[in-house]
Order: structure tokens, then sequence, then C-alpha cells
């Protein structure tokens, strides 16, 4: 395991803390609690699991499987099921390969999500990082309902030294995109990230307006790779995913941006998130500053939950 990998699962490990405390500690008492595997055993895992936000699908599914395997090979102890658990969540979360092809094609990313959950900040961050792999980006600031998202951009474009175009309050979100992507072709971008607005006048518009954003890009450049990264705040819970079914409707979602999941003891959203909706996670957010996304490992996520040290 190189440095920076290290120094990740130290900060990853240190954010979930709080999940840890909730979740993990619950289950050890349960196994070191429980001299047998009977329904009552089984029945406190489930409430342990929903109360850390894995979601009940997802828990019933984790733990159906548990007993399969417990039967199959006759386990009678509890203390021999933690193991079987851990892989058992990690199994929950398989959705494939987590590509991250806009590292290395031309790309237009596009960042949706409902205001507050952490879009612009997410964008910064995400700009620093590409821009730091030697990337040349450029960032849309499309959200021009609220009056302070423009200058909140601009400031963490000025910190990732990346250029930005549009943020004027007021400005057509989609003549934004139309500028952008027609100064992304000019000057050669490899990566245009696309910062929408959280909130419009209603729903329907901000959806609508969502759909003529992804059409412009369509029609004006259609050789590069898509993205639509929705960002979830991982502190509300199962609500994240009412809003990711939402977006869903208007967008084809590739990937997932879960931000705060510093300081929660719900970081088990994660799981719910990748086992439901059957898209990857690509980034996780533990902190405020540039340094705090990093890309997402559901294998990492759950070793860093349950304290697993996995050498490499
Ligand atoms: N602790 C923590 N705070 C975060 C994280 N990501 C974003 N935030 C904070 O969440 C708040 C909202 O973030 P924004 O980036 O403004 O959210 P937004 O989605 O762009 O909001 P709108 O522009 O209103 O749509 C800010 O105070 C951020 O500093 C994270 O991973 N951890």
């Amino acid at each position: 395991m190189g440095e920076e990998k290290k120094g990740f699962f130290t900060r990853l490990k240190e954010g979930l803390a709080k999940t840890r405390n909730n979740i993990v500690r619950g289950i050890d008492s349960l196994f070191s609690g429980f001299s047998a595997i009977d329904d009552e055993f089984y029945e406190e895992l489930e409430e342990i699991l929903i109360m850390g936000d894995i979601g009940v699908n997802a828990t019933m599914e984790i733990v159906s499987r548990l007993k399969a395997q417990i039967k199959e090979r006759h386990i009678r102890e509890p203390q021999e099921c933690k193991q079987l658990l851990i892989e058992g969540i990690k199994e929950q979360m398989r959705v494939g390969e987590n590509a991250y092809d806009f590292e290395k094609k031309q790309s237009v990313i596009m960042v949706i999500g409902v205001n507050g959950v952490g879009k612009t900040t997410s964008v910064g961050k995400l700009a620093g990082k590409l821009k730091d792999d030697g990337r040349k980006v450029l960032i849309a600031a499309a959200d021009t309902f609220r009056a302070a998202a423009g200058d909140q951009l601009a400031e963490w474009a000025r910190r990732a030294d990346v250029p930005v175009v549009g943020g004027s309050e007021g400005a057509d979100p989609a003549s934004v995109v139309f500028d952008a992507v027609s100064a992304a072709k000019a000057r050669g971008v490899d990566v245009l990230l696309i910062d929408t607005a959280g909130r419009l006048h209603n729903k329907k518009n901000l959806m609508e307006e969502l759909r003529k954003m992804n059409r412009i890009v369509e029609r004006e450049f259609p050789d590069a790779h898509r993205e639509n990264l929705i960002v979830l705040d991982g502190t509300t819970g199962q609500n994240a995913l009412v809003q990711a079914r939402e977006f869903g409707e208007v967008a084809d979602l590739t990937g997932i941006i879960l931000t705060k999941m510093d300081g929660t003891a719900k970081g088990g959203i994660a799981v719910a998130i990748q086992s439901e909706l059957r898209v990857p996670v690509k980034y996780i957010g533990v902190g405020e500053t540039i340094d705090d996304l990093q890309k997402f490992d559901s294998d990492e996520f759950v070793n860093a939950l349950f304290d697993v040290r996995q050498d490499t």
C-alpha cells in the first residue's frame, strides 16, 4: 500500500468514526453478547444495520445471505459470523468496476443534486484534483439562481487555479452551458465541469433546465465523454435515495459523490445507495478542504468501517 493510500485509509477511518461507533460497536457487542445464533440474534443484527442507515432492503438481503451461509457451514458461534458479515456487506455493494474514464478522455461532467448537498464544494475539489493530475480543466458556473453561488465557485476555482465561465446571477443556465462548451472546444479543454443549481422556482423548472443543459452538451459536443454525477449528502439518510431517483428520471446518472461522510453516524447510507441504486459512488467527501474528496472503493470503505487492515 502506498503512502497516499495509507493516509487515506486513516482519514477515512477518522471520518467514519461515528458510523463505526454506531454500527460496529453494536455488532461487536451483539457477537460477544449472544451465545447462540437464534431469531433474536438475527433481529438484533437487522436493527443495528437499519439504524446505521444501511436501508431495509439491503439489510434484509445481507442478513438472509448470512443466514444461508451459517446454515450451510454449520456455524454455531456468533463470533465466527463477523468475517462472513463483512464479506456479505462488500458483496451487497458490488456494482461492477468503478470507472474513471473522464480522467483520460475529453469529458463533460455535469454535477447535479439538490441545494446544500455540496455540489459547488465538490466541483471545486474535483477541479483541483484533475488539475493536479495535469488535465486542462474549465468550470461552467451554471448555478445562476443562488446569488452567492457564482462567487463561491469563483473562490474554489481560484484555489484550484482553474478558469470559470458564467456565474452571473440571473443568467440563463443553458446559455452558460452553451458558452462553456464553445470555450472548452476552442481552448482544447480536457474536462469541462458544470456546476448546476440545486433549486429553481420549482422542481419542474429545475428538472426541465437539466434536460435542456443535457441536450445542449449532446448537440454541441457529441464526441465528449459524458458523466452525470449526483451529489448526495451522507447525513440526510434515506432521503438521499429519493433524490437520486428523482434526478435519475431526467439524467442518466453515471456516478455519485457522497459528501459529509465525516461527522455522520449514518455512513451506512453508502451501502444502501450502491445496493439500491446500482450506481457507483465515485467520490466520497470527508471534510471541507480541497483534499477531502477521495475516490471511493467499497471494499476499502467496509474495511475502514470495521477497521480491517488489508495490506496489499
Ligand atoms: N463536513 C463536510 N462539509 C461539506 C462537505 N462537502 C460540502 N460541505 C459543506 O456543505 C456546505 C454546502 O456546500 P455547497 O457546495 O455550497 O453546496 P451546494 O450543493 O453547491 O449548494 P447550492 O449552491 O445551494 O445548491 C458548505 O458549507 C460546504 O463546506 C464534506 O464532505 N464534509
